[in-house]
């Protein structure tokens, strides 16, 4: 797997190396103090906030194999608890970088001295790549489409009612910031997702601004039947590659969805509305673990055999390093054309960033996000939810990959909902950047 990620896709060992201390971490007695557990809880606690309890078949937690898919996810092979079969020689062997930020964490930077901190970043530190900033970046598009998920998956799970007057100066906020694409809503049930029962009226203003396009979710006939009626011009279908997961969302298992939507399809294409594909748990799902990538390719295929224009792959929760996302992206491209992929990354385990980056470096162009990082379940401590749309676009700035978004705009849009919300913003550019700019003024 290291010599795929430093080879075939020019991957800075320091990500590598970044991935590999992460997994260092995830010892399984440490996995199952420090994270499964409360990942579980959290995850069923969001599938079933608001949800009839009959809805969830959440499975306990020692019934299942999380702790070895948790292994599995992070390359090891764990067949007993405690003998991890991780490939260290070949780590130590490969990246120099290791020894070199093992000296600086002795006592070099204790000095305090840039020149030193610098060699830390410095290109020609980077074994693979030497000094050669052209080729270690070469992969990246030049230009990446984000979709915006804030108003449809950031807020499904707000368990507070969010005025439909917020919401559509949310979604107008976003637009003036240069997005071009906004999921505005969902025509799902509303004793399902309570949140958005109000998608009629969101469509209904929405229809009024211009400049973007509003694709809203719709998980069969009826729903898609209401979007259009509503005003809808794209939607999008949503299948997992986990059949728990699929029973807990949509209460049916994949091969039922697939059914499902190959209506929607069907009147999709009747009225040419344009029809946008997800698929869930594309590395891991809560209860079964690690998804394998063929399976995941299975489904993906089906959505783009259905006619979906483009298919978005969901880590739902987050739980993805470069190191699973490789393989499963591997799998998936050689059954779909890169150009017709999204990704759609939750940031749990603070790996989404290095996600999308290897994503990108693979060919894909299109990044799912929500602003202000909403999503997930806000209301148990350490959850956390979609990748930060402003983290997203301060990396692609920083990799001069083009946007069209407006960075300043955005951030303020996204303070608007966080305030709304009566929590700070859970981007971490954002909050960099808003700290920077009060100094700055605070200087006149
Ligand atoms: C799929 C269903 C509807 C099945 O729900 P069900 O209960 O199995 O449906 P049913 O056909 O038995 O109908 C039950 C009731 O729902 C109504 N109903 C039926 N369909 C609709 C509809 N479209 N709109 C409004 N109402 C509807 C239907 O009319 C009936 O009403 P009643 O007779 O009891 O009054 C339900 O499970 C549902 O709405 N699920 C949606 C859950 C959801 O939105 N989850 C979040 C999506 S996020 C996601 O999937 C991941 C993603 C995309 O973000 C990517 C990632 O992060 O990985």
């Amino acid at each position: 797997m290291v010599k795929l990620l430093r080879w075939k896709f020019k991957l800075p060992p320091a990500l590598i190396s970044f991935s590999g201390g992460i997994q260092s971490l995830f010892s399984p007695k440490k996995m199952q103090r420090n994270g499964v557990r409360r990942a579980h809880s959290l995850w069923c606690k969001s599938l079933t906030h608001n949800l009839p309890h009959h809805h969830h078949p959440c499975i306990p937690l020692t019934t299942m194999s999380s702790l070895e898919a948790i292994d599995k996810f992070q390359g090891r092979d764990c067949s007993t608890s405690n003998s991890c079969n991780d490939d260290k020689s070949s780590g130590k062997e490969s990246f120099p970088w290791i020894r070199q930020s093992r000296r600086v964490s002795q006592g070099q930077l204790l000095h305090g001295n840039s020149a030193v901190s610098r060699t830390l970043w410095e290109p020609k530190h980077f074994h693979t790549f030497s000094n050669d900033k052209q080729k270690l970046l070469r992969e990246v598009p030049k230009f990446v489409k984000i979709v915006e998920v804030g108003p449809r998956d950031g807020l499904q799970n707000e368990k507070n009612i969010v005025p439909t007057s917020v919401k559509v100066e949310l979604i107008r906020r976003l637009v003036s910031a240069g997005l071009p694409v906004v999921e505005a809503t969902s025509f799902v049930s509303p004793k399902w997702v309570p949140q958005l029962a109000d998608a009629k009226n969101v469509m209904d203003a929405v229809n009024t601004l211009h400049g973007a396009r509003f694709p809203v979710l719709t998980p069969n006939l009826k729903g898609f039947e209401a979007a259009v009626a509503a005003g809808a011009k794209e939607v999008a279908i949503f299948a997992s590659a986990s059949e728990s997961f699929s029973l807990s969302n949509i209460n049916c298992s994949i091969q039922e969805s697939l059914l499902r939507y190959r209506a929607v399809a069907t009147a999709a294409n009747d009225h040419s509305i344009p029809l946008r594909g997800y698929v869930s748990c594309v590395v891991g799902c809560p209860v079964e673990g690690a998804v394998p990538p063929s399976k995941v390719a299975h489904v993906v295929k089906e959505l783009y055999d259905m006619g979906c224009f483009e298919i978005s792959l969901g880590d739902t929760i987050g739980i993805g390093t470069p190191g699973s996302v490789v393989p499963m992206l591997e799998a998936v491209m050689a059954a779909v054309p890169a150009e017709k992929l999204a990704v759609h990354f939750h940031d749990t385990y603070g790996q989404a960033l290095a996600n999308i980056l290897v994503s990108l470096q693979m060919g894909i162009n299109i990044v799912d996000s929500s602003v202000a990082g909403l999503g997930g379940c806000p209301y148990a401590k350490g959850a956390s939810g979609n990748v930060a749309t402003e983290d997203v676009v301060y990396m692609l700035n920083g990799l001069g990959v083009q946007t069209n978004v407006d960075l300043g705009k955005l951030i303020a849009a996204g303070d608007f909902i966080s305030k709304h919300l009566g929590r700070p913003n859970g981007s971490k550019a954002a909050v960099a950047l808003s700290r920077r700019i009060t100094a700055e003024a605070s200087k006149i």
